[in-house]
């Protein structure tokens, strides 16, 4: 039996059409929506649906064999144990520093000064404000980011961004963008060696169902 990670909503919506062209096609059944192992057309291929920031940590340990994960979600987990031999290109988005349109972004982050931030991706925006040497006093959220520099919770958030409109809605600009987000396909290193053959022949049908435009993108990051 192979184990395939999938988070339920975008990722799950996005990742249908691959598998489709695949041959596979996930069986959830809409009368038991709470069922978290569903079965697919193929015998041997099962999916677990968990929560999207826990694919990488499922994959790792082998309660998966192999999901689909955001970059996000696998910079933030740190890609141990994960093998990554796809960029799908799905759910694309990226990932931004915003701040309210009357803050003086420019001022707050000249070298040496303190940013008040609050973001799910720590990680990420740590690495990102180190390297422009700003010091940053981080609060740890997650979700609804877009309340933290309304509330006076923090000056600036780091958080997804795909068509702005959630940024316009609370009145919050986009002032930096750190990096290029989509998802990719990511498999258990032990796995793949004691059940190389089914899933070679599945990344291989991953593979030749992303569509050309996907494959061009520089989202590939490496293991
Ligand atoms: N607005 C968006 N447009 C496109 N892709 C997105 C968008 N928001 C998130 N994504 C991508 O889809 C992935 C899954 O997002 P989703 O909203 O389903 O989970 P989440 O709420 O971020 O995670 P969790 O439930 O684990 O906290 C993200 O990791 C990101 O890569
Ligand atoms: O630029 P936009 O198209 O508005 O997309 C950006 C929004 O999408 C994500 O939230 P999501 O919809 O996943 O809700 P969540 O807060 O439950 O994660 C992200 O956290 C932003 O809030």
């Amino acid at each position: 039996m192979i184990t395939l990670a999938l988070s339920k909503g975008r990722i799950l919506d996005a990742t249908r059409p691959l598998l489709a062209a695949a041959g596979i096609a996930v069986l959830d059944d809409p009368e038991h929506p709470r069922k978290l192992i569903v079965p697919t057309n193929q015998p041997h291929l099962r999916v677990v649906l968990v929560r999207a920031s826990d694919v990488p940590t499922y994959v790792q340990y082998g309660g998966a064999d192999l999901g689909v994960a955001g970059k996000d979600q696998l910079i933030e987990h740190g890609g141990q144990g994960l093998y990554q031999p796809l960029d799908l290109g799905i759910a694309r988005c990226r990932v931004s520093v915003a701040v309210r349109h009357d803050f003086d972004y420019a001022q707050a982050v000249r070298q040496g000064a303190r940013l008040k931030l609050a973001t799910k991706y720590t990680s990420i925006a740590r690495d990102f404000f180190a390297g422009k040497g700003v010091h940053v006093d981080m609060v740890k959220l997650y979700g609804s980011m877009e309340l933290a520099p309304l509330t006076g919770l923090a000056d600036a958030i780091v958080d997804l961004v795909s068509t702005g409109s959630t940024l316009r809605a609370n009145q919050l600009v986009e002032v930096e963008r750190i990096m290029d987000i989509s998802s990719l396909l990511v498999v258990n290193q032990a796995a793949l060696k004691l059940k190389q053959a089914p899933l070679r022949r599945i990344i291989d049908a991953f593979a030749a169902a992303i569509p050309a435009e996907a494959t061009a993108a520089p989202n590939r990051i490496t293991a």
